[in-house]
């Protein structure tokens, strides 16, 4: 069989005095993935810069893999580096080191330092997350709770971070991450949140987690933010449907909040001046895919429920590791075009001793840093 494109990378695994590392370079620069013999958990990523000959130790976001014995390295664009861990099953090991994606763009300008990101692979690009913005009172809450309890295998809810305090009925964990502001701030600049704002005198937030872990479930997010939340969502790389809530009057809005009897009446006053600025806003071009009126519950709910189901996104079809098993597997690359990637078994069990090639399609990634880099499609090439 020929080898199409590029040739891969050859990198080395150098065993140093109390690191294994991984080198390989992208333009004027070399990145070195180093972890301690000690600590195989922890990675150290260097660069080194040719034209300044100097060492660098970036700012390392986003979860890191669990780094095994080895690894298999190759750049796939001038954004970002393949790395596939051997050793651990095939869809724990593909992991993108981001190198120079808009994200890390971002991420560098904001903290004035070099910066490198971990995004998981995921096969396959599941479900498009649910965005439910509207002003407080109106029935998101409500409205979610129906949808949840209705469908609890298809849809999961993404569970914010705040530093409110709960309300009576409200359980951590489960409504709200409840946290401090020194906490979540100490979080928010360490890139652990996808979005934040401060609403009605607090702040809240959404974590990477906790929409990845719904996501990994194999389940549809839901997020209930505000607007200026689902704005920041809007420019970030997740791709979300985004729904927005109007009540049929300003006078039934008030008096939705002032029965739910869950606020002061400074609160209510507050989160009302709050609501006029969001409904301005509801209209505005390029924000919110649908408006649905919540006048009568049902009516709003089965509209919803329209819109969920019409949207085209297609079933995660992929179900590639539904054939394969899990078990245990060490892959190298052993090529590269434009948009696939060749990997070949190292470990020839329960293949009838022949190699195993697999082919990892690259061409309709989505995603990435913070969050998992989606879209990955993998298959069989052959065996012999
Ligand atoms: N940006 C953002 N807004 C959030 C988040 N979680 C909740 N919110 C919004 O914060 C506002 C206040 O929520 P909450 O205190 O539960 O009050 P309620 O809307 O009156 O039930 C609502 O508009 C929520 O949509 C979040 O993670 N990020
Ligand atoms: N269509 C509706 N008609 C009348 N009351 C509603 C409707 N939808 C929700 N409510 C009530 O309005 C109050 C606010 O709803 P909630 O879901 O808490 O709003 P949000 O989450 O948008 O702040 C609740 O007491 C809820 O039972």
């Amino acid at each position: 069989m020929s080898l199409q494109g590029e040739e891969a990378v050859h990198f080395s695994v150098v065993d140093a005095k109390d690191c294994k590392q991984s080198a390989f370079e992208v333009g004027d620069k070399t990145y070195v993935i180093c972890r301690s013999d000690d600590d195989l958990k922890t990675s150290a990523v260097k660069i080194h810069d040719k034209l300044t000959q100097t060492w660098l130790s970036p700012t390392i976001l986003g979860e890191q893999p669990l780094l095994t014995k080895s690894q298999s390295v190759i750049p796939v664009s001038d954004e970002k580096i393949l790395v596939i861990e051997k050793g651990v099953p095939l869809n724990e090991s593909i992991w993108f080191l981001e190198i120079d994606t808009p994200f890390v763009k971002q991420q560098r300008k904001i903290k004035e330092t070099e910066v490198v990101s971990w995004s998981k692979g995921v096969i396959g690009v599941g479900q498009k997350p649910v965005v439910i913005s509207g002003p407080s009172g109106v029935g998101k809450g409500t409205l979610i709770a129906k949808l949840m309890k209705d469908y609890p295998s298809k849809f999961g809810f993404s569970v914010s971070h705040t530093t409110r305090s709960p309300r009576e009925k409200e359980i951590d964990g489960v409504h709200y991450h409840f946290t401090e502001r020194i906490k979540i701030e100490k979080d928010i600049s360490e890139g652990k949140f996808l979005e934040f704002a401060h609403v009605h005198g607090n702040v809240y937030g959404t974590s990477i987690e906790a929409v990845e872990s719904v996501t990994d479930e194999g389940k549809r997010c839901i997020l209930d933010i505000d607007v200026q939340g689902a704005r920041s969502v809007r420019a970030s790389s997740l791709e979300a449907i985004f729904i927005f809530v109007c009540p049929p009057s300003f006078e039934e809005l008030e008096k939705r909040l002032r029965a739910r009897g869950t606020e002061t009446e400074e609160q209510i006053q507050k989160r009302l001046r709050n609501a006029q600025a969001e409904l301005d806003q509801s209209n505005e071009p390029g924000l919110f895919h649908h408006l649905l009126v919540n006048d009568d519950l049902e009516t709003c709910y089965e509209n919803l429920k329209k819109l969920l189901s019409l949207d085209d996104d297609q079933e995660d079809s992929d179900d590639f590791f539904n054939k394969e098993d899990k078990e245990t597997a060490s892959y190298s690359i052993v090529s590269k075009t434009d948009s696939e990637i060749l990997l070949q078994s190292e470990t020839n069990e329960g293949k009838n001793g022949a190699i195993h090639l697999l082919a990892l399609d690259l061409s309709s990634l989505s995603g990435g840093a913070p969050g998992r880099t989606r879209g990955l499609k993998i298959g069989s090439v052959n065996s012999f």
